[in-house]
């Protein structure tokens, strides 16, 4: 932490306001998703399709391949946002259009979320369930692909009614195969106000003006620009990667950082300092 004493009385406010005023807002992949395995690096939703026999063997390396170009890119710590933002719409177009000629079916992607090495970080039943129980609105924003994001959810068992997603979906034809994505396309650099601006969902939320944040890229903390009413922000960033070169940069703008964390104790601390009845 950068100001202990401004992260504490961030949380003195969140408990002040108790659970009727508090909203959680997260990012998904390398966030609520762990980012490491047993030493193995665990995969994003675009990875979990990347790594899959649903699509081919040329696809599956033409997708490695961007991945290991724009991937070092999306984090490097020399680049600013807006050097970073044309090369991440370039890196999702061209995924995107190499996932389009592959005649995926909807049908199949259950089967490869249950075949993949993704995971939930630790902890992540008492996160959900703490915030269903609570009847806390759980924002997810992601630039990941939300078919299969919600699939990992849902097969983790905690897919409860107080989650609300933003990503981007695919589109599907008649018979269940993909033929693009809806939507504006999300990717690391445009989580904002942007790409919300057909929901309402903010609005909705008016009267929780204490938001807690949870994200693993300096992209993400834009995503609650949209919030109306804004009280109190805590904003708690996993630095997963690059960490030396990163660390200046997350402590500048996240209110509390952890370094290569694959839990979700801090958040579920927080949560249940919050929602204790006094
Ligand atoms: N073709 C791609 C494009 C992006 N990624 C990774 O997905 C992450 C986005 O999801 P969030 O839930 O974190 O918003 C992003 O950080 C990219 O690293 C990918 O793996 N393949
Ligand atoms: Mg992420």
């Amino acid at each position: 932490m950068k100001d202990p004493q401004r992260v504490e009385e961030l949380i003195m406010s969140l408990q002040n306001g108790g659970e009727t005023k508090l909203q959680v807002i997260s990012d998904f992949d390398m966030t609520l998703s762990r980012f490491g395995y047993n030493g193995e690096r665990c995969p994003t939703c675009y990875n979990i399709i990347d790594n899959s026999k649903i699509i081919s063997e040329d696809c599956r390396k033409k997708l490695k391949d961007l991945y290991n170009i724009y991937y070092p890119l999306e984090i490097d710590p020399h680049r600013t946002i807006e050097e970073k933002y044309p090369l991440m719409v370039e890196w999702w177009s061209k995924a995107h259009t190499l996932l389009c000629e592959q005649r995926i079916e909807k049908q199949k992607l259950a089967q490869i979320v249950k075949e993949a090495q993704a995971k939930l970080r630790d902890g992540f039943e008492n996160f959900f369930d703490t915030l269903h129980y609570n009847e806390i609105p759980l924002f997810i924003f992601s630039a990941g692909i939300g078919d299969v994001l919600e699939e990992i959810i849902r097969q983790a068992g905690v897919y409860h009614p107080n989650i609300k997603v933003v990503s981007n979906y695919m589109d599907f034809d008649d018979q269940g195969v993909l033929t693009g994505f809806k939507g504006k396309l999300i990717h690391t650099y445009n989580k904002n106000n942007s790409v919300l601006i057909d929901t309402e969902y903010f609005k909705q939320m008016s009267h929780r003006t204490n938001i807690l944040l949870l994200g693993d890229t300096l992209g993400d903390l834009t995503m609650a620009d949209g919030v109306t009413n804004l009280e109190n922000i805590l904003r708690i960033g996993y630095l997963n990667d690059k960490v030396e070169e990163l660390m200046e940069q997350f402590l500048q703008s996240y209110d509390i950082v952890l370094v290569r964390d694959e839990t979700l104790d801090v958040a579920n601390g927080i949560l249940h300092f919050s929602t204790a009845k006094n």
